[in-house]
């Protein structure tokens, strides 16, 4: 397990970005796996590595790149992006988990914007869909894995931070509206279900999550989005349907992690699309 990165680390983090770098973002985006490719869009590029920055660690999972882009889309608008996420399954301590979000908000962000890979429960959804996170059931939450467990520093945000609106309602609107104006008619409304994994759900999990409302299971995203909240910042998530839920005791396997990555290559440009415009009219 690593160690806790506390309030310090977190500004010692910021002054070294901030010194490397002239860009300051208002908006940050964390890329899921496979989603790497938004940075694609984004001009006057400044990147840093996770390896050169104090108190963090490179990630392990393949296509999480392990670095933060910071530049200008083209609305003018300034943004960070975390290409590669820490997952709790990676053994980190929470604190980790979160860092980059925390960064996020001293660096000046207001509006965070969370991306995954996820597997489809909910049967009407395909492969390539995309879906914005309408609310989530975080079962490491339940369990005691909240990454606010433990002393906390009200420099971060309050002991106990209501989250009834965690991913905010007018943001999701607005991504929506604006998934409608872009003609993406495979943008869903959804509940996302967030696990611990790294192990993918057996038949009965899937049936599980799905009898109890969840319409796309992952292993990220709402530890994040309960941080960024805390710290004051205003969320926005969606998952990219990389697999779907076969209902079938007679399947032997309905997901590959490799296939994860490729779906949601091929589906980047929509995502790209989608947050250009969302972001325009921030
Ligand atoms: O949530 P992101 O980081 O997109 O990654 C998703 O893809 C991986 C499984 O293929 C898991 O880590 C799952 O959470
Ligand atoms: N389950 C959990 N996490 C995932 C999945 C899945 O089916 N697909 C992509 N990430």
């Amino acid at each position: 397990m690593s160690k806790k990165i506390v309030y310090e680390d977190i500004q010692e983090m910021v002054e070294f970005v901030q010194s490397k770098m002239t860009i300051r973002p208002t908006v940050g985006i964390v890329c899921g796996t496979g989603l790497g490719g938004i940075n694609e869009v984004i001009n006057d590029k400044e990147i840093v590595k996770f390896s050169d920055i104090p108190n963090l660690p490179q990630t392990t999972v393949t296509s999480h790149a392990g670095q933060f882009v910071l530049g200008r889309l083209p609305c003018g608008k300034e943004v960070m992006v975390q290409q590669g996420r820490y997952h709790f399954y990676e053994g980190h301590d929470q604190s980790i988990i979160v860092a980059p979000i925390r960064m996020m908000k001293l660096m000046g962000v207001e509006t965070l914007i969370l991306t995954n890979a996820a597997g489809g429960l909910n049967q009407s959804y395909s492969i390539g869909d995309i879906m914005v996170i309408k609310d989530h059931i975080y079962f490491p939450g339940f369990a005691g894995n909240s990454p606010l467990v433990g002393p906390n520093d009200k420099r971060f945000g309050e002991r106990f931070p209501p989250i009834y609106n965690l991913y905010d309602r007018e943001l999701r609107k607005k991504m929506l509206k604006c998934a409608e104006q872009l003609g993406m008619d495979f943008v869903r409304h959804g509940i996302y279900a967030s696990v611990a994994g790294p192990h993918y759900e057996t038949i009965f999990d899937m049936r599980f999550l799905l009898k109890n409302g969840c319409d796309a299971v992952g292993m990220s995203t709402s530890g994040e989005a309960i941080c960024g909240a805390h710290i004051g910042l205003k969320v926005v998530a969606m998952s990219g349907v990389s697999n779907k839920f076969v209902d079938s005791e007679e399947v032997e396997n309905f997901v590959d992690g490799d296939e994860v990555t490729q779906v949601v290559n091929n589906g980047v440009s929509y995502v790209s699309k989608l947050l250009e415009r969302f972001i325009s009219e921030l």
